[in-house]
């Protein structure tokens, strides 16, 4: 199996190195358009390997997609981050070009890779890669924005801080976009071993815990200056690993909603079925009426930045 990731910045080197150590494929290519950058981080990561004990081949390759010709999954990295201040909707003038153009170069190549969105802003981003995908043929089950396995994950890091419990006895899911307003933590389904969350938190510190985790991006990017990359870099390999083992995991992921939760002709965050096909079913959660509402706002927002789109010279 061959992975492609595309921008060997900080999100993708760290996904690429994810997925060589855990040897779910035998080919990661790493693509970047900065000259020598890609090769150089594949090389850095091979050096790695007699240390860590895998043998995936990291190739690197500088804006030549050949390399990248029958991909099974790629991951598109590929744009700026945001800085200290900014949201992550202000990246869309720039990151929309450069999806579209990757995407495109990327299906020229590989027209049956599944394709794992991570650039920001992410549900527009998955959006805008689902219409090109489909003008070139692609199921639109091909086509994945990661935002929900990354955010479920730093909830479960904020319920954890606050019950004293273990992470990997918290389960939980956030669900809605990928935004600093519009990402839905689902305390009322949150779990420490199968026992509420809210037998051991009282609805104030419930709600700084959902309140901690939406601005969780931006907590980091302030503290770094740019945004986050080691939890997004595992992230985005979970749902590799998902994708390429056909695990049926279920993970929150940015898809495409034709009338589930109440959207159509949208790209949001759900918990979906993951396997060697893409996504492959989603789960419907029984929303509450308060967590409905919630959903609706969450896809208003993102479809405000979706109708930006028609306006970019892209
Ligand atoms: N969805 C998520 O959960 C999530 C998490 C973290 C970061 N992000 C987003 O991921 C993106 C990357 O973040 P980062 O921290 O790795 O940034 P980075 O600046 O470290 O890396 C981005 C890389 O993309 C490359 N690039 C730019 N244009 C390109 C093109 N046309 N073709 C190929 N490569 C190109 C750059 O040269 C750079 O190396 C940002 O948009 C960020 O907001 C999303
Ligand atoms: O916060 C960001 O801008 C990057 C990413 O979406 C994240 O959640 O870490």
């Amino acid at each position: 199996m061959k992975v492609t990731v595309v921008g060997a910045g900080a999100v993708g080197a760290t996904t690429a190195d994810n997925i060589a150590r855990k040897q779910i494929v035998d080919e990661v290519v790493l693509l970047d358009i900065k000259q020598g950058v890609a090769e150089g981080k594949a090389m850095d990561l091979m050096q790695t390997a007699s240390l860590e004990g895998f043998d995936t081949r990291i190739i690197g390759s500088t804006n030549d997609y050949t390399k990248t010709a029958k991909s099974d999954v790629v991951v598109i990295t590929s744009g700026l981050p945001r800085k200290p201040g900014m949201t992550r909707e202000e990246l869309i003038g720039i990151n929309a070009g450069i999806v579209k153009g990757v995407v495109t170069q990327i299906l020229e190549q590989s027209p049956k890779a599944i394709l794992l969105i991570v650039s920001n802003p992410m549900d527009t981003m998955t959006y805008l890669a689902l219409q090109v995908a489909q003008s070139m043929g692609v199921n639109k089950k091909r086509v994945i924005g990661m935002g929900g396995a990354l955010d479920s994950s730093r909830f479960r890091y904020f319920l954890s801080q606050a019950t004293g419990f273990a992470q990997n006895d918290i389960h939980g899911q956030v669900i809605g976009g990928h935004g600093d307003t519009t990402m839905i933590p689902l305390t009322r389904l949150a779990t420490v071993n199968s026992i509420p969350v809210s037998r051991f938190l009282g609805k104030e510190e419930l709600a700084k815990v959902a309140a901690d985790t939406m601005v969780g991006g931006a907590t980091l990017t302030g503290l770094l200056g740019t945004s986050a990359w080691y939890a997004p870099g595992i992230a985005a390999c979970s749902v590799v690993e998902a994708i390429v083992r056909d695990e049926k995991r279920i993970i929150p992921s940015c898809v495409y909603l034709n009338g589930e939760y109440g959207q159509k002709d949208i790209c949001l965050g759900v918990p979906v079925v993951l396997g060697r096909n893409g996504w492959e079913k989603i789960i419907n959660l029984r929303l509450s009426q308060e967590e409905q509402a919630a959903f609706s706002k969450s896809a208003d927002a993102v479809r405000n930045m979706n109708s930006v789109l028609a306006t970019l010279s892209i």
